[in-house]
């Protein structure tokens, strides 16, 4: 597929490029709207050229002006989403708004920086989120900047600058609109104006990428009401969208809240989710879903449900996001297909959403928090490959990429674990999280870590993989690399080992098997899920679920 990029003064095709990081997204497949006033009808043009906007569309009728090109006029470029006809309404709505001078408003909630923008009648059109505004990225405005892009974010498995890549692919696989996601682009904006902590040392002050959403008008959010409004089918609508994508922070705040008049029923309410930049971690993680004890996620699914899960095609999805975002990790992208695997199977065996929910979610006892059903199943299937159970006599030899670390080697700074590849995972007292000090781990190519003593110092170190440090911020940043060389950790990380997070703690990762490694795991896994769930069927529902008095 041929794609047109922006060279200043025009457009050049280019075939698409191969994958590229974030950091190259500027030589990545845009298709270039410039929205300088005077350029605005030559500009939708080759929107509508590039974009296939139909060109019904209502545009201002301004000249063609060729030679007036002024790069310091304020210009959106659509870098994911452009096959949407949805989105290239939304950012030729935005372009419009940015050619009538609008400037973008804080949004004063959230942790992120979020920015509403306005039509010229004073109706907001869209939300806009910088990644370098992120929550933890140098440029947030509320007082929670300090990491560079690529490093890990508030969520471990998901690194600062991707949530807005993540927000792009909830709406890319929210096929049919199922579950009601906004239509989202991921964006470049030039000369526009958003937060810029320390401009001073800002390389490219003018240029930001940026989540684009469609502004939804909404009454309040989930957080504001009890769930007893809330339809069934919403619920579930949503609540299957967050298994596929394990989304790590599904709280209520995320979900907004429509009211409406439905006939005789009375009053109805629409749900539309928001915020998904914290979907698709590289790792299995933690999810946080708030329906999980809302009483309609123990309804079973309905006919309708249960025929779009089985329609869910995870590979289909799979070359859906490396066609349409190039950049995200295949790591990612394997626990999209692992996650739906475990959704369509489930689903198919007659679990409701909540218990779905509840086997992909962490335990947290006793001031420990222990790995979820879901990720016992893959350490199983893990194991049972590398041991050569099911599969070729040297798993890891074979189909690892990284293969220098074996599954048990992951527990060896937590004495008291104890993995039994054997027992269920369910059965007893669930297996524990390796915990130990909290350390950033930038990604290869850098070759820097950046340790964080999660124990309440704020000391940061950056050192080498070989250990040299570069130099001291506080006192205890000798403690904390002695304490990582005793580990054991620094020989792992010269080997960029698969089975620690961009944090330094225990996952499970699937991004170092090839792809015959990955077919085996796969097939491992499946044939472990029935007696998984037949032991969480006959758990039953939890009471607090049961104990609740809400009415459909
Ligand atoms: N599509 C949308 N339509 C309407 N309002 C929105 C939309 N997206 C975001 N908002 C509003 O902007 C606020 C901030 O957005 P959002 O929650 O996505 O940012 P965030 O910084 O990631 O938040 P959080 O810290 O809760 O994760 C939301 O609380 C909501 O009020």
């Amino acid at each position: 597929m041929a794609v047109a990029v922006d060279q200043g003064h025009g457009f050049k095709l280019f075939a698409r490029p191969p994958r590229c990081n974030l950091q190259s997204f500027s030589q990545l497949d845009y298709k270039m709207l410039d929205f300088s006033q005077t350029k605005l009808t030559q500009s939708l043009e080759h929107a509508f050229e590039f974009t296939n906007i139909h060109k019904s569309f209502s545009t201002p009728c301004l000249s063609h002006v060729k030679d007036d090109y002024d790069p310091n006029k304020p210009r959106i470029e659509i870098i994911v989403g452009n096959s949407s006809p949805r989105v290239r309404a939304l950012v030729a709505e935005v372009a419009i708004a940015m050619a009538s001078g609008i400037i973008p408003e804080p949004v004063p909630s959230g942790l992120g920086g979020a920015y509403f923008l306005r039509a010229q009648n004073g109706d907001t059109i869209a939300v806009a989120k910088p990644i370098d505004e992120e929550p933890l990225a140098m440029n947030n405005p509320k007082g929670l900047a300090g990491r560079m892009l690529g490093q890990p974010g508030m969520k471990c498995s998901i690194r600062i600058g991707e949530t807005g890549l993540r927000e792009s692919a909830a709406y890319i696989l929210d096929h049919d609109g199922f579950a009601g996601v906004p239509p989202t682009a991921l964006v470049r904006f030039s000369h526009v104006k958003f937060n810029i902590n320390s401009p001073e040392s800002d390389p490219t002050p003018n240029c930001k990428v940026a989540s684009l959403q469609r502004f939804v008008s909404h009454d309040s959010d989930a957080g504001d009401l009890g769930p007893s409004s809330f339809s069934v089918t919403s619920v579930h609508h949503i609540g299957i969208l967050d298994v596929r994508l394990m989304n790590l922070d599904r709280h209520a705040g995320n979900i907004l809240v429509r009211q409406g008049q439905d006939g005789y029923a009375g009053a109805t309410t629409e749900l539309v989710p928001i915020d998904h930049g914290f979907c698709l971690p590289e790792s299995l993680d933690d999810p946080y879903f708030e329906w999980l004890h809302w009483p309609q996620a123990s309804i079973p699914f309905s006919e309708s449900e249960m025929e779009y899960i089985s329609h869910l095609d995870p590979c289909k999805d799979a070359e859906l996001l490396r066609s349409e975002l190039p950049s995200i990790e295949e790591s990612s992208i394997r626990v999209l297909v692992l996650c739906t695997i475990f959704l369509k199977r489930a689903s198919a065996y007659g679990l409701c959403l909540a218990e779905i929910g509840e086997m992909m979610t962490r335990e947290f006892c006793g001031g420990e928090e222990s790995w979820s059903t879901l990720e016992n199943l893959c350490m199983k299937a893990k194991a049972s490959l590398e041991k050569g159970l099911s599969g070729g006599n040297d798993f890891i030899e074979k189909h690892c990429n990284r293969h220098e670390e074996k599954v048990d080697e992951m527990f060896q700074f937590d004495d008291e674990y104890e993995y039994d590849s054997d027992s269920s995972p369910t059965n007893g007292k669930p297996s524990k999280i390796a915990r130990f000090l909290s350390m950033s781990v930038l990604d290869n190519n850098s070759k820097l870590c950046r340790l964080n003593d999660d124990r309440g110092s704020n000391s940061t170190t950056e050192v080498n993989v070989d250990g040299d440090e570069r130099g001291d911020i506080d006192d205890n940043s000798n403690s904390n690399n002695n304490n990582l060389k005793a580990s054991g950790l620094m020989r792992s990380l010269s080997y960029s080992v698969p089975n620690y997070n961009l944090d330094g703690q225990c996952i499970i990762c699937f991004g170092e098997m090839d792809d015959e490694g990955w077919r085996l795991f796969l097939e491992c896994f499946e044939k472990k899920l029935p007696k998984a769930f037949e032991e969480r069927k006959s758990m039953g529902l939890s009471k607090q679920r049961l104990g609740s008095s809400c009415e459909f």
